[in-house]
């Protein structure tokens, strides 16, 4: 079997691996990719090891799917309701060298209150695929409804920074960006690739990236990481942070393809 159903904490989750041997967990509150492990068994995906695991709050690390607000670019939940909702499991399998797993979430999966406060019809779906080295994710969002629907999306990955060694981003200043402190930093109309230390991440769909480390001050003051665990990560986001329209019938699709 190459998608089996497993736990990760108090999460149930999906298992994806690919026929030579790379794997992924993704649970299925909020389709949240918490595992990647490339065919050469390296772990790529930072976790917090203090992260909530029981579906109380988001949790820390992993890909955590923001949609259908950024932050607070808006007046409903902190980067949205998709990643504290219970998303459906809909297909995985193999199709090639590739593992794949298929997650959906609709207007009627919500929670009363949280469907109360954002009353448009859609359909989310999260592809995760994954071979050898390469990681690839597929957001599609189609307007199911019969009314205009606006949303923000983004795939808020936490990579893995090893111990010792610091993240340096290529692709998207003009000298490399090497995350020695607190950044958060919108960039805009990504085009061409980035590097984070050997790894290429492409985007489309998406128009922007965050890249975002609470540093060592933040860092402390959020429960769910522990103080020094800034050093382990980077987030580099593909990311639509302003509001884009989705007319009835359409389907928006961003991908993020990571190859280590
Ligand atoms: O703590 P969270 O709600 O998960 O948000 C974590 C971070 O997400 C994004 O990267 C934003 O640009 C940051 O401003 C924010 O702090």
């Amino acid at each position: 079997m190459t998608t089996t159903t497993t736990t990760y904490g108090h999460l149930p989750a999906i298992r994806i691996a690919s026929p030579e041997g790379a794997e992924a967990i993704v649970t299925l509150f909020g389709a949240h990719l918490v595992s990647w492990k490339s065919a050469d068994g390296k772990q790529r995906i930072f976790m917090s090891e203090h992260s909530a695991l029981d579906g109380s709050k988001a949790l820390r690390g992993g890909v955590p799917v923001i949609f259908p607000q950024f932050a607070e670019r808006g007046t409903g939940m902190r980067h949205g309701f998709a990643r504290t909702a219970t998303w459906r499991h809909v297909a995985g399998g193999v199709e090639g060298t590739m593992g794949y797993g298929l997650f959906e979430l609709t207007h009627a999966d919500l929670a009363p209150q949280v469907a109360e406060a954002w009353p448009h019809e859609f359909a989310l779906r999260l592809r995760v695929a994954l071979h050898d080295k390469e990681l690839q994710l597929v957001l599609e969002v189609e307007n199911t409804g019969e009314d205009l629907l606006q949303f923000a999306a983004a795939l808020h990955t936490y990579f893995h920074i090893d111990a010792g060694e610091e993240a340096r981003i290529t692709g998207l200043e003009a000298a490399p960006l090497v995350i020695r402190d607190k950044i958060d930093r919108i960039y805009r109309h990504i085009g061409a690739p980035i590097q984070l230390n050997g790894m290429r991440l492409e985007q489309s769909g998406f128009r922007d990236a965050v890249v975002w480390n609470p540093g060592p001050a933040d860092a402390a003051a959020l429960s769910d990481l522990g103080d020094d665990e800034w050093q382990r990560f980077v987030c580099i986001e593909p990311a639509s942070v302003d509001p884009m329209p989705l007319y009835p019938g359409e389907t928006w699709t961003g991908r993020h393809v990571v190859t280590a």
